[in-house]
């Protein structure tokens, strides 16, 4: 394998089950050490895609390579190596209940054939890296939500694979464990540059966790790109749903009178996003020191994508001054302004 050839390929994927499209002309390429999240209202199609890339459901049509190898018409007997190359973290962490950590971490390997020693040699090796040694000899029923799902990740790595699927992964764990899963699986990343493509509801999870983004509809990707990009712009109505949990809303009082035209002494609010830097700048102050624009903040948050903070904020601005406004925080830095309509505050 060359280094540049991506890690998966989806060329032209369908999956239909019966008359019904759950996969429709998916094609898209996914690079080695890419984390990629897959988002999308329920049965837009995730977790067809991944059991595709799972090579545990086969398209009706088009191509899964994983490591430039099809998988999709590959014999069951060729599929088994390729499976290994392949680690699956689950919701509900699928442990055995009846095997301690280390014989759960080990079991892949010992499907695979490989020496007891030797598997419990890298077993205990996983065990280090996901950050639980001393848990070794304990049973699932001991754990924690968050080790239970340690050691589902340690096992999904046992076979090292090239690609780790996560469906739901932090979807049972309360906020904190969650986010030292999200650390783990960014450590887990960066030292073995592990592909990792992720299927979550939780928006936070994606902005934390993912390089880029896909939005699925109807068995399509209808949005894609770099989380920082899609989340900051979400242009598809489906997008800004799945995002509007996490988007500042202007207060029902506003909301409700604003008009499309402006009347006398009315003021235009203006919707601003953020990214980087610019965020910590003093904008208000200096719409009025470099341009004599009164600004009224309305509404606002700062949200990260991994180091990135994004500002959303709702301004008001006297009417006539709008367009001057639009250009003044444009020349500041700011990603996006928009007019939203008028209001008398
Ligand atoms: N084995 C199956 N037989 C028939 N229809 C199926 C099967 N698997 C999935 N589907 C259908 O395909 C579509 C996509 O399902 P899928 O489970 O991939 O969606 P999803 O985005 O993962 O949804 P959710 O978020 O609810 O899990 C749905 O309409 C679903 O009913």
């Amino acid at each position: 394998m060359t280094s540049d050839l991506p890690v998966i390929e989806f060329d032209n994927v369908c999956r239909n089950f019966g008359n019904h499209a759950a996969l429709s002309n998916l094609t898209f390429s996914i690079q080695k050490g890419e984390i990629v999240g897959i988002i999308g209202h329920s049965g837009a199609g995730k977790t067809t895609l991944l059991r595709c890339l799972a090579g545990l459901e086969k398209p009706t049509s088009g191509k899964v390579k994983i490591e430039g190898k099809d998988i999709a018409h590959l014999p069951e007997k060729a599929l088994i190596p390729l499976r290994q190359r392949i680690g699956l973290v689950f919701q509900h962490f699928n442990l055995l209940n009846s095997k301690n950590v280390l014989n759960n971490i080990a079991l892949p390997l010992k499907i695979a054939g490989i020496p007891k020693a030797k598997r419990i040699e890298k077993a205990k090796e996983l065990l280090e890296l996901v950050g639980i040694p001393d848990k070794a000899l304990n049973y699932p029923a001991q754990l924690s939500g968050g080790q239970k799902q340690r050691v589902g990740i340690a096992r999904a790595l046992a076979a090292n694979p090239a690609l780790l699927l996560c469906d739901e992964a932090t979807s049972a764990l309360d906020p904190e464990t969650t986010r030292s899963i999200i650390e783990l699986l960014l450590r887990i990343n960066q030292k073995l540059k592990l592909t990792i493509v992720l299927i979550t509801h939780e928006m936070s999870v994606i902005r934390l966790l993912a390089d880029r983004v896909f939005v699925l509809q109807k068995g399509k990707i209808i949005e894609e790109g770099a989380v920082g990009k899609v989340f900051a712009h979400p242009q598809s109505e489906t997008t800004q749903q799945l995002l509007q949990e996490e988007q500042p809303s202007l207060p029902q009082s506003i909301s409700q009178n604003i008009h499309p035209n402006p009347d006398r002494n009315d003021h235009a609010i203006l919707h601003v996003v953020m990214m980087g830097k610019v965020v910590r700048d003093p904008l208000i102050a200096n719409l009025q020191k470099d341009y004599q624009i009164s600004a009224v903040l309305l509404e606002g948050n700062i949200t990260h994508i991994r180091e990135t903070p994004i500002g959303t904020t709702f301004l008001a601005v006297p009417a006539d001054q709008w367009q001057q406004t639009i250009t003044a925080l444009t020349s500041m830095g700011v990603e996006t302004v928009e007019k939203v309509g008028y209001v008398r505050l």
